[in-house]
């Protein structure tokens, strides 16, 4: 029987389930929801689960464009969309991909962002006005007439952003949007999106696995499983109520919840703001710590550009003096030096278009130095080639569709292992293993290309830990998971680092580098302004400030209590946090 119309909600999705082609299995099962004009909802859930599928129905990408069975229909201000045209929603709905890469088709930024409000037919004048507004918005200005293929990966997501925003949409999907910001941009995205929800009602559908940023902006939380919604309500009732099951799933609380949790307070419909919580913790620690204790403060002191090391052989991997001039001239890379020790854990950091990925492309001679010399095991590697390196260096891309290639899961991991002549058991072996460890294993004879994008990550990943490399560079991998999958993954490599394995990670994830690297390089505009252990680089808010970098919340409450006086050492993790609080006798809601 027909559902009577519902006027009010903006958006309804009604029984929808659907299958990719040649699937039987239900990507989405039975699905059912109400969007209200101007909400805000957060939608979470482990990698795989359906979340990209769904949003997709809401301009008929599915199943139009990806094929398959879908019944049950999608209803937006009335209209059922199986009687609207895809080009047409796609000017109603904007949408942010995953990967910016998919939808960044003009030369420049400037003429990216026009690109929507033209084919809206706006008047030239109207097109100027947003183009100039999204450009601010986003902070992309500077580089308006810049090519988008020379866009570092930061940048070319706030063009993708930054072109929906100028097509001024009254829904917009955004699919893990910050997924390639540095944090400072994080917030000022998640700042822009606040403001479009509130002064243009714009209806906001946001997808994220780091929720930290986000719960504070949602007015609802929708969380998926299996292809089905199994949590709806407030973002602060459902991660009080339900952290088992989400932990179960993969996802976890914010620290703000989980501090304030363990201090005692109440979040069920809130956080107390952050200087109530360092009160908190001054007061619980003010018996046990006994007085004020200013002359005992230890200010961690970050070493400043290292110099360099004479004991070459020591050095895993050597940068010396190394300068990167772009053929437009621009500078990228400015007199580096780093000596990186065998098995170090060490975590790149810096803000969007910092040098970070261009440096690391050096190890592979992706670039070749302007000036200066990498040695790698003591020898220079201006001898080998690209083919040479990847034999002794497991490279994983930022954006794992650059090194995704083969017709099947299987496939792809077993490519880089044919390349190294290994004996065919003993590759299967491997394979097997490496696809096991990142729970590819149903997957093995699935089109890469039919797997999500964590699936995806997790398989560039398994390519790579398969040819078994002793360095690991690893550029943002954690884009796209859920943080069990993280978690499991980042464990995996603390266990090869832990047997002599020496990893670089790039990452604007500072809560994960403060829990897995040793030691923490921040660059800034292609130079190094900070190196030293994880600690001491976050107990260096100012420096870390000027790279766009933001210390996590248990680093920032431990300098600020310090700043009060108390003798507490750098903390970079709740773990620690809580650790340091039952030494001291401090009763913890754990
Ligand atoms: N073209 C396709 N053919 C077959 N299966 C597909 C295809 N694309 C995606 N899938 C499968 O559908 C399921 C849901 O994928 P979807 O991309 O919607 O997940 P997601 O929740 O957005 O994941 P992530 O957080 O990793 O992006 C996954 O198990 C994926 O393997
Ligand atoms: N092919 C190119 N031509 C010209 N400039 C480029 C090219 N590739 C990158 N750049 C510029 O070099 C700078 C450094 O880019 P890089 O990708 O190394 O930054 P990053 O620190 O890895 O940034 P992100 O965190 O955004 O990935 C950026 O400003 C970028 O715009």
């Amino acid at each position: 029987m027909d559902q009577p119309e519902d006027t009010d909600a903006l958006v309804r999705f009604e029984n929808i389930t659907y299958s990719y082609p040649y699937s039987d299995s239900r990507v989405l099962s039975d699905v059912n929801l109400k969007l209200e004009k101007g909400e805000f909802v957060l939608l979470a859930g482990p990698s795989g689960c359906g979340k990209s599928t769904l949003v997709r129905c809401l301009n008929r990408l599915v199943p139009e464009i990806s094929g398959g069975k879908l019944s049950g229909r999608v209803i937006i201000r009335g209209k059922d969309l199986r009687e609207e045209k895809v080009h047409k929603l796609a000017l109603e709905v904007g949408m942010v991909f995953q990967n910016p890469e998919t939808q960044l088709f003009s030369l420049t930024v400037e003429d990216d962002l026009a690109f929507g409000p033209e084919n809206l037919g706006l008047p030239g004048k109207e097109i100027l006005s947003r183009v100039e507004k999204s450009l601010k918005a986003v902070k992309l200005e500077k580089l308006r007439d810049h090519f988008i293929f020379t866009l570092s990966g930061g940048e070319k997501q706030r063009t993708a952003i930054g072109g929906n925003l100028a097509m001024e949409p009254e829904i917009l999907v955004l699919d893990e949007p910050t997924s390639d910001l540095d944090p400072s941009g994080t917030r000022e995205v998640l700042d822009l999106l606040r403001r479009l929800n509130a002064e243009k009602r714009i209806t906001l559908i946001l997808i994220e696995h780091k929720l930290d940023e986000v719960f504070e902006l949602a007015d609802r939380m929708l969380v998926m499983d299996e292809g089905k919604v199994i949590l709806d309500g407030k973002p602060f009732d459902i991660l009080c109520r339900e952290e088992g099951k989400l932990k179960k799933l993969g996802i976890h609380p914010p620290q703000l919840i989980e501090i304030s949790r363990l201090l005692g307070f109440n979040c069920r419909t809130s956080s107390p703001p952050y200087e109530n919580i360092l009160k908190r913790l001054a007061e619980l620690l003010m018996p046990s710590t006994g007085e004020l204790q200013p002359e005992s403060r230890k200010e961690a002191k970050p070493k400043i550009p290292p110099a360099l090391c004479p004991e070459e052989s020591l050095s895993h991997v050597r940068i010396e003096k190394l300068c990167f001039r772009r053929e437009d001239g621009s500078e990228t890379l400015k007199n580096v030096n780093l000596d990186i020790k065998y098995g170090e854990f060490l975590a790149l950091l810096g803000h969007n278009g910092a040098g970070k990925t261009t440096l690391a492309g050096h190890l592979m001679r992706f670039h070749k130095p302007s000036s200066g010399r990498i040695l790698l095991n003591g020898k220079n590697i201006s001898k080998y080639s690209t083919a040479q390196l990847s034999q002794q260096i497991g490279y994983l891309f930022q954006n794992p569709d650059s090194q995704i290639f083969m017709n099947s899961v299987f496939e792809e991991v077993r490519f880089g292992l044919k390349n190294l002549k290994i004996p065919e058991e003993e590759m299967k072996k491997r394979v097997n293993s490496a696809l096991e460890m990142m729970e590819l294993s149903v997957y093995r004879n699935r089109h890469p290309q039919a797997l999500s994008r964590g699936q995806r990550q997790r398989l560039a990943v398994a390519s790579i830990l398969a040819l078994e490399p002793d360095l690991l560079v690893l550029d943002e991998p954690t884009t796209g998971q859920d943080r069990g999958h993280i978690h499991k993954f980042l464990d995996k490599i603390r266990e090869l680092n832990r047997l002599g394995k020496t990893v670089i990670l790039i990452s604007h994830d500072m809560e994960l580098v403060a829990e897995y690297a040793e030691r923490v390089i921040v660059m800034k505009q292609g130079e190094v302004l900070l190196d030293g252990p994880a600690a001491d680089v976050f107990s260096s808010p100012e420096e870390l400030d000027a790279a766009g970098l933001i210390p996590p919340l248990p680093a920032r409450l431990a300098l600020d209590l310090r700043k009060q006086g108390f003798d507490v050492p750098g903390m970079l993790t709740v773990s620690e946090l809580k650790s340091f609080l039952r030494a001291h006798n401090v009763e913890i809601r754990d």
